[in-house]
Parts: C-alpha cells; structure tokens; sequence
C-alpha cells in the first residue's frame, strides 16, 4: 500500500491502483539515458529532457501536437518525457504509444507509478525509464520497483524533494535521481533548496533537475551545484525553439 497521502496525491494514486493494464507488443529498442546523457557531457552538450504535459495542478495548460513536439525535440533533447497520467495533467498511455512510434531516443513515462502492471504497460508502450517518486510510495515499494523496472532493462528516475528523499532513494540503489524543486503537496517551488540538495548528492549518481527551469541562466547555476540533465515542461511547450539556446 502506497504511503498515507492526502488531497490530488491521494486521488491520483488511487486512479493508478485502478489503471488498466496494456497488453501491447513493445514496438522499439530500449534506449539507455544514461549512457545518453554521459555522451552529451562528453560533447558538452546540456541534457535536457523535453516534457510533453498538456496540464498540471499547478495551474498550467496547453494544447500541441505530440508527434509534432516529439520529433522537433529528437533533434536536440536527450530525452522525452511523456506524461501518461490521465486526471490531473491530461495525459495518457496513447501519448507514449504515439510519441515512442516516432522518436529513437530514451522516452521517460511521466507517472505517479504504484504498481508492477503500470511499469508494464510502460515498457509494452516504449518507455526506456520510468518516474519512480519517493514521496508516494514506501521504502520497500521502491526497492521493488527499482528491481522491477530494471528486469526490462529500463532504468528508474527515481524522484526526490527533500533529504530524507534523497537518502531513501540512496538506500534503495537509485543511480538517476530527479530533484524537484515543487514540493508535490504544496506545489510550491524552492530553487535554493534544489541546488543545495542536487549538490548534497553523491557524484556517482545521474542528477535531474526538474521543473521552474526557463532560462539557461538557470541551467548554467544548476550545472554548477552538480546537475547533470535538466527536466522541463511547460517552458518548452509555450516555447519549443528554446531548446535550441538551452543546449
Ligand atoms: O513544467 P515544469 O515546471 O518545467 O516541470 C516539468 C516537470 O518537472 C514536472 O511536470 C514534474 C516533475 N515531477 C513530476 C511528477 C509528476 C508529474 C509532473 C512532474
């Protein structure tokens, strides 16, 4: 059983408990992101990670075209994230099919994952990883759905906030870890509090910073606390070309 949530936490995990398995026959390789992003930084190209998220809690909404998002970011990102959960930021398990069909670069399923039958689905659909996040689920939960995710060879991003976050990830052998600088409860955003906890973090481990990041300025100070991708959504669906400038 999932942790003790409250709120949209709570509702969201209880729709994926009831999510529905999919049965498909996976239609791609799998393509390593880590391996990935150790070639772009051998390059010195900035990682990023281009989210497709048509809505969110926070108050965010858009529309676009996934195949037309997906193969314009091939080009420059060193992944895609796709959000597949349904309720609360409009997404879905076709947006993945339909993105996976068109892009030979890592695809990140973008989901509040509970059970064995969503990473699954997530594999037959083409994901290469697979958002695992701390604040939704035990210690041993994670544990096993690390183990489970990497039984396909795709990898866990596995998501932290805060330093008990961080040092659960740790104990449970987490070597991708996403650091969100919104507090999923409140929805709050703290920049400081993501670099601080980013350069905390051991140097053997893959760091992704996620959301709030709209500037290469912004890139350039996580860089420097010790980010070695950079995770973003809503920027690069108002404004795509961006991409160009963050790399
Ligand atoms: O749109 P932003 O501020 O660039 O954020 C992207 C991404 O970090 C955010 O969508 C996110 C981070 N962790 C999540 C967990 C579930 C759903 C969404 C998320």
């Amino acid at each position: 059983m999932p942790r003790y949530l409250q709120g949209w936490l709570k509702d969201v995990v209880e729709n994926s408990m009831k999510r529905g398995y999919i049965s498909t026959e996976r239609r791609r390789p799998i393509y390593n992101i880590i391996e990935r992003i150790m070639e772009f930084q051998r390059n010195n190209i900035n990682s990023i990670i281009a989210e497709f998220k048509r809505n969110s809690p926070s108050g965010f909404s858009a529309e676009g075209d996934p195949v037309a998002y997906a193969k314009f970011m091939r080009n420059y990102a060193v992944g895609i994230s796709v959000l597949t959960e349904e309720k609360f930021f409009k997404g879905s398990y076709d947006l993945l099919r339909s993105i996976a069909d068109v892009v030979d670069i890592p695809i990140l399923m973008k989901d509040f994952v509970v059970s064995e039958s969503q990473v699954d689905s997530g594999y037959n659909l083409g994901a290469d990883f697979v958002l695992l996040i701390v604040r939704v689920l035990t210690e041993r939960e994670l544990e096993g759905l690390i183990e489970y995710v990497r039984s396909f060879k795709m990898e866990a991003l596995v998501e932290v906030h805060d330093k008990d976050d961080l040092d659960i990830a740790l104990r449970c052998g987490a070597k991708l870890i996403g650091f969100n600088s919104r507090n999923l409860v409140t929805l709050e955003i703290d920049h400081d509090k993501q670099r601080e906890l980013i350069a905390s973090a051991p140097k053997d481990v893959i760091k992704v910073a996620e959301s709030g990041i709209q500037s290469r300025d912004q890139i350039l100070e996580l860089k420097k606390a010790g980010a070695d991708a950079f995770l973003i959504g809503s920027f690069l669906m108002r404004e795509p070309e961006k991409i160009k400038e963050f790399i």
